[in-house]
């Protein structure tokens, strides 16, 4: 992909998937549904040591369920948390090119599948033999490396700054964006700093794959850290290898109102892909499902979103294949309007 392609690369492939697109669910918590032990520092990418596997199943049951862009599994695999495991730095690149691969090797099978026309449900009544799919290779935020609940807080310390996040990342990066992926999805972030360490990053390296940024909001104003989300996505906007802007793994709540904000900063593509409404406790490390949107309640916002200005939608933790393909249902017959 060259960059002068950036710029269209994904009004080209919103194109193609007719208007819309959708985007993956969970992950993580979609491979813990399937009995995957996550309580571990690594998170999901503890699966690309243990059960590669299991990983490249969620992949393939979101794509069959409607997906057109799915997530690696690097949120949280990072050199420096490999090497905190005895892992070392060659074996954590194999590791991170791995993610993508598997990614790879589902959609490679569901092509398969698809071209063999083995799924009863499959005819969407585009006349098109599958649905295009793109990998996009994960990048959790450095909080999301320390594992203590500061990828919900984006407060790091003084100690931190664009600076300690560019050499935190370099490398992870680097390595990702020579790993096959269609883009790189910068997940989660939660605080302005670690949005321009990422936007000097991808100039830097002169990475040559697209980006998008999504970040995190409890508020529904600001990312998590309190700075503004309109800051956050003017920031990010400028940089020309980024593709799309958007939310993930927020309330479902708070979406419309976030996309309002981010919509009146850029033109570039918005997305979002919200968690289920419930928190995340980080110090007890699970969810707490009080505040969870029913699916049929999620389901009923995707209209909305669209009508906002948000034009690729999926789902974060706690979301699942079920999620998706509602939101497909709904994005299809919204893409024959278009
Ligand atoms: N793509 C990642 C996942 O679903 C995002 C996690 S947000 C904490 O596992
Ligand atoms: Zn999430």
């Amino acid at each position: 992909m060259g960059l002068k392609s950036g710029s269209t690369f994904l009004g080209d492939f919103l194109r193609q998937c007719g208007g819309y697109a959708v985007i993956d669910g969970g992950l993580a918590t979609e491979l813990q549904r399937h009995g995957a032990d996550l309580n571990d520092p690594l998170w999901s990418a503890k699966c690309l040591v243990s059960s590669p596997h299991l990983i490249r199943r969620v992949h393939l049951d979101y794509l069959e369920a409607g997906a057109n862009i799915i997530i690696s599994s690097s949120y949280q695999a990072t050199l420096q948390g490999f090497e905190a495991k005895g892992i070392s730095r060659e074996e954590g690149e194999a590791l991170l090119k791995r993610s993508v691969e598997i990614a790879c090797e589902a959609r490679n099978i569901y092509n398969d599948r698809a071209s063999k026309g083995s799924w009863d449900d499959f005819d969407d009544g585009t006349g098109l033999k599958r649905n295009p799919v793109l990998v996009a290779a994960s990048v959790g935020s450095y909080g999301a490396y320390l594992a203590d609940g500061s990828e919900y807080s984006g407060i790091y310390g003084d100690a931190i700054t664009v600076k300690t996040l560019k050499d935190f990342h370099r490398r992870r990066v680097q390595v990702l964006a020579n790993s096959g992926a269609d883009l790189i999805a910068f997940e989660t972030t939660p605080n302005k700093i670690e949005a321009q360490a990422y936007a000097e990053l991808l100039e830097e390296e002169a990475v040559s794959i697209p980006a998008w940024f999504s970040f995190s909001s409890k508020d529904g104003t600001n990312v998590a850290s309190g700075d503004s989300i309109a800051e956050c996505a003017s920031i990010v906007d400028s940089c020309k290898q980024v593709v799309g802007i958007g939310i993930n793994c927020t309330s479902p709540r708070y979406i419309q109102g976030l996309i309002q904000s981010i919509r009146k900063v850029t033109s570039k593509p918005i997305l979002v892909y919200p968690n289920s409404g419930e928190t995340y406790d980080g110090e007890k490390k699970e969810w707490v499902a009080s505040r969870a949107v029913a699916e049929e309640d999620f389901v009923s916002y995707v209209d909305k979103w669209c009508e906002a200005g948000a034009s690729l939608i999926g789902g974060c933790c706690r979301t699942t294949p079920n999620t998706i393909r509602a939101i497909s249902k709904v994005l299809s017959l919204r893409s024959h309007r278009v």
